[in-house]
């Protein structure tokens, strides 16, 4: 039985231009009436996954910055630090199209950034020298520290709520989301999911954006 619900955030809950689906909400509230935990885990930074709990009503910690942050009974922890993050994202602003994003502000564990696809190679080989990694989830780059990604959120719920793997179902959209879908967790993608992500998936819905969350909740018994 499903008694913890992992969701990715932008691109599984919302549209290409972030905008979040009035179904997903319906349905999130409807498991949280049926008493499952619902959790966000994002790239974004925390105070958004603050807002999505508060003004969503979900009843488990939130993750940001994928996995480096959470909220958890009114209180944040962190469990990487950004320096690195920052000092690389500084440096390589300076030769190549990278530009850091305003959200920095409120990341503490990370750092976000856009550029050119042309860049990803070089920007990439040059944060593994530095024990970095960057990855895209479609909406924004992440400069990020070994070892944080959302497979750490879940390993950490799962330790926290003391629950076996298989009562967690994840839900996600794209790269940033690989390491949970690679968890012996319960896996399940929208319409919008990339490729890797679907074939990682015991169910991809017909729906997209948001719209996919009722019908993955039926599938999966939780509603
Ligand atoms: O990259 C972001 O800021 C958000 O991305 P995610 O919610 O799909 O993880
Ligand atoms: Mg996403």
């Amino acid at each position: 039985m499903i008694r913890l619900v992992v969701l990715d955030v932008d691109g599984t809950l919302t549209d290409r231009e972030r905008r979040i689906s009035t179904d997903a909400i319906i349905n999130i509230r409807r498991a949280v009436n049926s008493g499952v935990l619902i959790s966000f885990v994002s790239g974004n930074a925390l105070p958004v996954m603050f807002g999505l709990k508060t003004f969503i009503g979900t009843n488990a910690p939130v993750f940001g910055e994928n996995g480096g942050i959470v909220l958890i009974n009114d209180t944040i922890k962190t469990f990487f630090s950004k320096e690195k993050c920052d000092k690389f994202l500084d440096e390589i602003s300076k030769t190549t199209s990278a530009r850091p994003m305003f959200t920095n502000i409120w990341r503490q564990t990370s750092s976000a950034f856009t550029m050119d696809e042309k860049d990803y190679e070089f920007i990439s080989k040059e944060a593994e020298k530095r024990d970095l990694y960057i990855v895209n989830s479609k909406f924004t780059w992440h400069v990020m520290n070994k070892g944080q990604d959302k497979a750490y959120a879940v390993n950490f719920l799962k330790k926290f709520y003391n629950y076996d793997y298989n009562e967690i179902l994840v839900m996600g959209d794209s790269d940033n989301d690989l390491s949970m879908f690679d968890l012996p967790v319960k896996k399940a993608a929208p319409a919008n999911a990339s490729e890797n992500i679907k074939v990682k998936s015991e169910y991809v819905s017909e729906f997209a954006y948001g719209t996919q969350v009722g019908d993955v909740f039926k599938y999966f018994g939780i509603i």
